[in-house]
């Protein structure tokens, strides 16, 4: 299949990084859906993207707009929305699809697909109104457009136009239903030809569930205390909050089916190598945005429920963080 037109809608911190580097190469027809400040600067001088080892920015001009019906149909959809601003989105992607369009979604947390075609939690096509209000997810879009997206890659837009990547990470893509379709290999081949670093799996849920380890623990608690990952790493205390989240994911994780490749050990011992990163939730926090809050933590609570796992270290985080985002967003 050929992929030529790809859309990359939400050009924020990881959406941004793949649409400069999709268009850093000719053959791909690349266009963003930005919005406010941010639009205006890659209009006006381009997207530029500096990679963690580099001297020179990446600097790409590309088709940007925040009306995303300006756009013809599209071969490949990649959403770098946040897990809350994707339903508001939902008809905007709609627009961008036609028939055998497949939509990559990076995203931290449970996303709104996450029971489709699954065979090991015993609650196959479950949805949630939490993350997917309505349903519109579902029926504007579908699941089974989704490729599920897992990133390894830590990334922050400095200024608008501008996004800086911490280290250079990698992403991991799965089709919910585990197949290695060739839909998967084409879209892995056009972004590994652009020189991003992917990988893809047979199991994108267990793949979701230890990315949920760290993300679940460190995101609110770097929003809570403003810390950087490197700072929550020297403080034993934290560490010990850290740890006991890790524990909680990993029981509520075996409980619908995960199969985790690493010990809580060894999946700290992973997120040492990130360096003294801004997790996307303190980012969030400091630019006064809505924060990431129930496919990282509110479905850890509520998954813990559903199957009976106790989850209390990541109950108080859950009503410390709610809290939080509210005063946050009110400016105090
Ligand atoms: N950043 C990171 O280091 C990492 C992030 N992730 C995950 O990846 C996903 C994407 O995160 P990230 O790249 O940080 O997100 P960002 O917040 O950096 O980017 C999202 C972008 O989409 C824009 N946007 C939102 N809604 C619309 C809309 N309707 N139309 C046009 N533009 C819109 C936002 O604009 P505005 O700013 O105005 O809201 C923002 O520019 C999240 O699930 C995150 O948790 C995973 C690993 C690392
Ligand atoms: C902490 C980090 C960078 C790890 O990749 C992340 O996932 C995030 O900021 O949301």
């Amino acid at each position: 299949m050929s992929i030529k037109t790809i859309c990359i809608y939400g050009a924020g911190a990881l959406g941004g990084t793949i649409a400069a580097k999709l268009a850093g190469r000719e053959d791909n027809d690349v266009s963003v859906v930005a919005r406010g400040a941010h639009l205006d600067a890659i209009r006006s001088h381009g997207l530029s993207l500096r990679e963690a080892d580099a001297e020179t920015p990446l600097k790409v001009h590309v088709t940007a707009t925040d009306d995303p019906k300006t756009l013809p149909p599209q071969d490949l959809v990649i959403t770098g929305l946040k897990g809350h601003q994707l339903p508001p989105a939902a008809e905007g992607i709609a627009g961008l699809l036609k028939q055998g369009t497949r939509v990559v979604m990076i995203l931290n947390g449970i996303p709104w697909w996450y029971f489709h075609r699954d065979t090991r939690s015993g609650h196959a096509e479950l949805q949630f109104d939490e993350l997917d209000p309505g349903g519109r997810l579902w029926r504007l879009i579908g699941p089974d457009r989704v490729i599920g997206c897992v990133a390894y890659q830590g990334a922050e837009v400095v200024s608008p136009g501008e996004i800086r990547l911490s280290h250079n990470g990698r992403f991991v893509l799965g089709e919910p239903c585990g197949e290695m379709s060739a839909y998967l290999s084409a879209i892995a081949a056009v972004l590994t030809g652009a020189g991003l670093s992917i990988t893809t799996t047979t199991d994108i849920r267990s793949e979701i569930w230890s990315k949920l380890m760290g993300n679940a623990a460190f995101n609110p608690i770097s929003a809570l205390t403003r810390a950087l990952m490197t700072d929550i790493m020297a403080d034993p205390a934290l560490m010990d909050i850290v740890s006991k989240v890790m524990k909680e994911v990993r029981a509520v994780g075996d409980a619908v089916g995960a199969d985790f490749a690493m010990s809580v050990e060894r999946r700290l011992e992973q997120s040492r190598h990130i360096g003294g990163v801004r997790t996307s939730m303190l980012q969030d926090l400091i630019g006064g945005k809505a924060l990431e809050i129930t496919p990282l933590v509110g479905m850890l609570v509520a998954l813990g429920r559903l199957t009976a796992v106790p989850t209390p270290v990541s109950e108080t985080i859950l009503a410390l963080v709610t809290q939080l985002d509210r005063e946050n967003r009110r400016g105090n």
